[in-house]
């Protein structure tokens, strides 16, 4: 770890930008297999390893989803009036450092599909061992009904109810519909962030350099080539000269520092005055999301006290899934969950929400610049519930049935207590699940919406590479920290040359 006052290095062979779930994971894998020597720079503090305990207590208490590393985004509402919180980190760990720590791997039919569509190497039978590895370097933990609390208990049971069979598998690869208690990464109370996954064990390690507090401005690219990055840390403007740069600022930012370095549609950039370094249509688009729809009850009385005193009882500790009427071949395509006390991330809420959530959402947001280019933040639309046939909205709609007749069993309507009704109906006001992805979308080079190739090489620059959950061609159908750890260690894996079933043996991470 660098001390935050020191000079950074003027060069390394490769340069990462951003060390969320995806840049930890693939600068972690880059830094145990090879020699060669790694930059890893993060806008967010570094707190250093998890033993040497300066980490924040609201980032480690995994009974809430703390916002105090915020980076202050939003969205357009569904319903075209407001703006909707999308909540992102900006600390080592990424979002992996604040979110629900609720584990999934997503269906073998989605990976199959990302083969399909032009995408070698990425089919189940490719990354399912790197999912398992990840899912061990995560220490996630199944659990029992007995260490539910009783409002997780009830909402379990009103699933079963209504007829979903028991699960306690929901962390697995071949999981089919059912209801039962989530499996978590999540060490005696503390959020295990992909920081302590995939970095504390290589810190030592002579070829990797870890710095926070460094915002990359954007990347330089010449003559179709990367070859640094513009930085700005402690106050002043650096340059690191770089043998490759990896790009794994999340969703939201990849596409954006794209745009600012002259990679993305032509005439975006143009607009702005940014000289176009590779013409890429897709940069910024096929935003997507799981969409979902929210139902709040005021809770039984002495609730929030009560859920408070328990020890820990994370966001979406239960997980019911579920097959609508137009579900894809694979397992399920509906979530709903329950998030009950502080812990829902959106202050103000009411004390349980529940929520229903379309798993294979296929409306498409966007990310661009905003006009005054001194401002950071990118604008984001996500669009929810826009897909031209309309798929979203049916799926939600049948969430929705489906939580109506769960409400409906005396345990739960019990702990629920009064329904307090929102401002617009659910299906309009359509809400985050903030697994934001797909806006440098992987695809072969016939795809011209396609931003990356499979070995996460940006498309006409050679040197550049996406690392993190924005190049996934579709949404994988569950919560996706743990399949967007797996892309960056397939991203190193690629260009370490190493068969990624391979690495997973021999890795010391
Ligand atoms: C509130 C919340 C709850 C969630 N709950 C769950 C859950 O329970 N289970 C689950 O599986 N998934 C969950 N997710 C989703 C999951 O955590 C994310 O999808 C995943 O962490 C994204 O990884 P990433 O690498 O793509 O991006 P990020 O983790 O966002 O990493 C991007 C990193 O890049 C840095 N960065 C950005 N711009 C720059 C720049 N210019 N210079 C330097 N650094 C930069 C950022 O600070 C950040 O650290 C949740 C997400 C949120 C926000």
């Amino acid at each position: 770890m660098m001390n935050p006052m020191e000079q950074l290095p003027s060069f390394a062979d490769t340069v990462v930008i951003g060390a969320g779930t995806g840049g930890a994971a693939f600068a972690g894998t880059l830094a145990t297999h090879s020699n060669e020597t790694i930059l890893l720079l993060e806008a967010g503090p570094d707190y250093g390893p998890r033993s040497d305990g300066q980490w924040p207590a609201d980032m480690l208490d995994a009974r809430s989803i703390p916002l105090s590393h915020d980076y202050d985004l939003h969205s357009r509402r569904s319903s075209g009036e407001g703006t909707l919180d999308l909540p992102r980190a900006r600390i080592l760990g990424g979002c992996s450092a604040h979110n629900g720590c609720t584990a999934s791997v997503g269906a073998r039919f989605e990976y199959d599909e990302w083969a399909a569509a032009g995408n070698p190497g990425w089919a189940a039978s490719d990354v399912e061992p790197l999912l398992d590895w990840v899912r061990d370097r995560f220490r996630v933990r199944r659990y029992t009904m007995d260490e539910l609390t009783p409002p997780q208990r009830a909402f379990v049971n009103a699933g079963i109810a209504t007829g979903l069979p028991f699960a306690d598998d929901l962390d697995h690869i071949e999981a089919a519909e059912g209801i039962g208690p989530m499996p978590v990464n999540i060490v005696d109370g503390t959020r295990f962030n992909s920081a302590f996954a995939f970095l504390d064990p290589v810190r030592d390690r002579p070829n990797l350099t870890i710095a926070g507090g460094v915002d990359v401005q954007r990347i330089d690219i010449a003559d179709g080539e990367a070859r640094g990055v513009f930085v700005r840390h402690n106050g002043n403007d650096a340059y690191i000269k770089a043998g490759r740069v990896v790009l794994a600022a999340g969703a939201y930012h990849s596409p954006a520092l794209l745009l600012r370095s002259g990679v993305g549609p032509s005439d975006e950039l143009s607009a702005l005055g940014i000289a176009v370094q590779a013409a890429l249509p897709g940069v910024g688009k096929h935003l997507l999301d799981h969409a979902c729809i929210q139902l709040d009850f005021a809770g039984q009385p002495g609730l929030t006290d009560e859920l408070a005193k328990l020890p820990w009882n994370p966001d979406e500790q239960t997980v019911g899934r579920a097959k609508s009427s137009v579900c894809d071949d694979g397992p399920y395509d509906i979530h709903v969950f329950m998030v009950a006390g502080e812990n829902s991330g959106h202050p103000g809420l009411p004390p349980i929400t529940l929520y229903g959530g379309a798993m294979r959402a296929r409306s498409e947001g966007s990310v661009t610049l905003n006009a005054d280019l001194d401002v950071v933040n990118p604008v984001i639309d996500h669009r929810y519930g826009t897909d031209p046939a309309g798929y979203d909205r049916t799926v939600l709609s049948e969430a929705l049935e489906l939580l109506e007749s769960m409400v409906a069993q005396p345990e739960l309507a019990a702990v629920l207590g009064d329904h307090v009704p929102g401002e617009n109906a659910p299906l309009d006001d359509i809400v985050n699940y903030c697994h934001p992805a797909g806006s440098c979308k992987m695809g072969p080079a016939t795809d011209r919406t396609a931003v990356v190739g499979s070995h996460g090489n940006v498309y006409g620059i050679s040197g550049l590479y996406v690392a993190d959950a924005s190049i996934m061609p579709t949404i994988t159908r569950g919560n996706i920290n743990l399949p967007t750890a797996m892309i960056g260690a397939r991203i190193a894996a690629g260009l370490l040359g190493i068969d990624p079933r391979a690495l997973t043996a021999t890795s010391t991470v």
